[in-house]
């Protein structure tokens, strides 16, 4: 078993809720409140701004040139392709930057980026990936089980552009590369060693869960 397959398994009863979270199924269904995903647009733009810096202690701790290229070429990705999304939604929900600039980070928001931040200023680049893992591959997953669940969503007016953003092949294909370097990286390691990563991977998982908690909870 790989290492990340383990991760997976033993996040399975965390993961499980995402699929049926009510958030989520709004935007599956297409009949989410609008306010409410605009209210999350805004935290998520704060949120992939600190989770961008995470990759970028990536390339600080990396020590070797083809590390330092995945950890600089996530960053790209994230700031050029990903964030398309949200400045795509920025327009069609009328979010200015000003308004993103003096909007605070809530609570979940905050603690979930400071935790994956310590583990990456703490840590070495295994760390740097375990703690964002959760992130990237779990909008993959949500978003493909969305599309298996209900085909039609991705031709939702609003929703639809998101959905298609985190189901399609080539964010696939980048979290793929991170997959396979986190199981690489960590091919010998020790149970000790194993269950460090364990606990990152769960706490980010529930801080994931956290974060939809707090998007159907906000006004
Ligand atoms: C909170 C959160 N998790 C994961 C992703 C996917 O990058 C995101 N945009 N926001």
């Amino acid at each position: 078993m790989t290492t990340v397959e383990h991760l997976l398994g033993k996040s399975r009863h965390i993961w499980q809720q995402y699929y049926v979270h009510p958030f989520v199924l709004g935007i599956q269904e297409g009949t989410l409140e609008q306010e409410k995903f605009r209210q999350y647009m805004i935290q998520d733009y704060l949120y992939l701004v600190d989770y961008t810096k995470t990759f970028a202690i990536g390339v600080a701790k990396a020590n070797s040139i083809p590390t330092m290229q995945l950890f600089a070429g996530s960053i790209h990705t994230l700031t050029h392709t990903e964030m398309d999304i949200h400045r795509g939604y920025m327009g069609t929900l009328a979010i200015t930057q000003e308004e993103i600039d003096t909007t605070k980070p809530a609570l979940p928001n905050l603690s979930y980026t400071s935790y994956m931040l310590r583990q990456a200023y703490e840590g070495s680049v295994v760390e740097v990936l375990a703690s964002i893992l959760s992130c990237a591959y779990s909008y993959e997953v949500i978003a493909k089980t969305m599309v298996q669940n209900r085909p039609e969503c991705v031709d939702d007016a609003l929703y639809g552009s998101w959905i298609r953003g985190y189901a399609s092949d080539d964010y696939a294909e980048k979290n793929q590369v991170l997959i396979e370097m986190l199981n690489d990286w960590t091919k010998e390691y020790t149970e000790a060693q194993q269950q460090r990563l364990e606990d990152i991977f769960l706490a980010c998982s529930e801080y994931e869960l956290a974060f939809w908690d707090m998007a159907w909870m906000m006004k």
